[in-house]
């Protein structure tokens, strides 16, 4: 049995959606499909999740959302009338999002969730509606009901343990079970999202629940690259990876697979593959548990903008038992979490996602740092890029940082900091967010050779 993803990209359209059913009849083990909401038809197209959040946060607003709703409504429009689906699916989607609109929530985060799956779950319906047309035998089904229980934060819901043995019951469906990715509910019914792109999640979950052979999860793009084909032309196929590089890329950048998705499929050694929608018959990208040698040591290279770093100086701060402990405890008082510290003898920065900041949680959080720790030096600088490079062979490879370090040297990418995991899979170098494309650019030459020579 084989479960089968298929993005946004991959539902944006009835053109695409015909693919879809396509290759879900050319393999009979595609038994459970997830999808995610309609995503892009083109570079500067709307996602359906997107216009879903428009549409809730004008009605917080109390503002007239009918723009809004229309707006998400003629998503499902175009794409159920050129499927020749019956009108009512149309008319259900209408009255399940006005439904919505006018119901009582918690909170607004709840209502906010409430909207964002229902671009799912609307698509999931739709989806099985034309396989049924097709003649495919598919059944659309509800998290709920199949029992994906998750934790109960909106928008940034976790996997309960209990879920894979209800899960697992999926497996005795005869018909193409058509799932909607991205949410669950907690122990008390409360639908709740993963974080954006968690659709790759709900795939994930569902391929460890029923022990699924293999996880497809089918994008716009061929494979996973070396390197984000936006900033690098024509970078090469990665054909084979591990669970641990794709986790890493993943979470510094390679928005193709959501890092989250890898630990479902990772406990239970889900092999996961990343196949284009577009052109199936390519045989896409591995991700399973070891790999053989390569002579490269790195395998991908990413980037993500966004982080800030706090730099905390104070004289004989190493011999201070208790002071990183107590940093940190500040940080954990306004529900800060950190990526990377790296520290020297009498300083060190703590590096986080900027958008967690606002002026005056800085201000606090420098007023609680001066104070508390009694410090010689305490300062925000935003707008920083972590540029990491990736690799098992990095482990046991003399050289990795000395020659990526003199790479960005020799282009002028000043480095602000370098930072390498403890499994030595991976290197960090922290740089100016204005000179991320081009230390990927340069990084890429180094190990790959110069860009757009494959
Ligand atoms: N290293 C990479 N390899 C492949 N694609 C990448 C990489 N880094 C970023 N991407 C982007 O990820 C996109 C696919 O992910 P996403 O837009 O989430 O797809 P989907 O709509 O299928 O969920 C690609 O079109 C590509 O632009
Ligand atoms: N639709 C959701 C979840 C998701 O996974 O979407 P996609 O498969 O288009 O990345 C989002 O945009 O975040």
């Amino acid at each position: 049995m084989k479960v089968a993803k298929f993005g946004g990209s991959s539902v944006a359209s009835a053109e695409q959606i015909k693919k879809v059913a396509a290759i879900i009849k050319e393999d009979k083990d595609r038994k459970i499909v997830v999808v995610s909401a309609p995503g892009k038809r083109h570079k500067n197209d709307e996602k359906t999740t997107d216009l879903l959040i428009k549409l809730g946060e004008a009605s917080i607003e109390n503002k007239n959302s009918e723009l809004e709703l229309a707006a998400v409504l003629t998503r499902y429009e175009e794409i159920a009338t050129e499927l020749e689906l019956d009108e009512a699916i149309l008319q259900e989607i209408e009255d399940d999002l006005r439904t919505k609109l006018h119901s009582t929530y918690e909170n607004d985060g709840r209502f906010l969730d409430t909207l964002k799956a229902s671009g799912e779950d609307n698509n999931a319906k739709l989806v099985a509606a034309y396989l049924n047309s097709t003649g495919q035998d598919a059944v659309y089904i509800n998290p709920k009901d199949a029992g994906l229980l998750v934790s109960d934060e909106a928008g940034n819901a976790q996997v309960l343990p209990e879920a894979y043995d209800y899960l697992y019951r999926l497996r005795e469906r005869k018909e193409v079970v058509v799932f909607p990715g991205f949410f669950g509910y907690s122990k008390n019914g409360i639908l709740v999202t993963f974080p954006r792109g968690g659709s790759d999640i709900t795939g994930a979950i569902l391929a460890a629940a029923v022990q699924a052979e293999l996880y497809e999860n089918f994008t716009d793009v061929d494979s996973v690259y070396a390197a984000n084909p936006a900033i690098v032309k024509n970078p090469v196929e990665i054909k084979r990876m591990t669970y641990r590089e794709m986790r890493e890329l993943s979470y510094a950048g390679f928005s193709v697979f959501h890092d989250e998705a890898l630990i479902p499929a990772f406990r239970n050694k889900i092999p996961v593959c990343v196949k284009n929608t577009n052109n199936p018959k390519s045989s896409g990208t591995l991700i399973v548990a070891e790999r053989e040698y390569s002579l490269n040591p790195v395998i991908g290279i990413a980037a993500d903008e966004g982080f800030a770093t706090i730099y905390v100086r104070k004289y004989l701060m190493n011999r201070e038992v208790g002071f990183g402990r107590r940093l940190l405890e500040i940080l954990e008082d306004v529900s800060i979490s950190y990526e990377h510290i790296p520290s020297g003898i009498d300083d060190t920065s703590v590096i986080i996602r900027q958008a967690q900041l606002t002026p005056a949680l800085e201000q606090r959080i420098i007023e609680r740092i001066s104070q508390e720790l009694e410090v010689d030096d305490v300062h925000i600088e935003h707008d920083f890029s972590m540029v990491m490079l990736v690799g098992e062979g990095m482990n046991n490879t003399v050289g990795v940082t000395a020659r990526a370090a003199t790479a960005l040297a020799n282009q002028q990418v000043n480095i602000e900091m370098i930072n390498q995991g403890s499994s030595e899979t991976s290197l960090v170098f922290g740089i100016h967010q204005k000179d991320t494309d081009r230390a990927v650019q340069v990084l890429y030459n180094e190990f790959f050779g110069p860009e757009d020579k494959h």
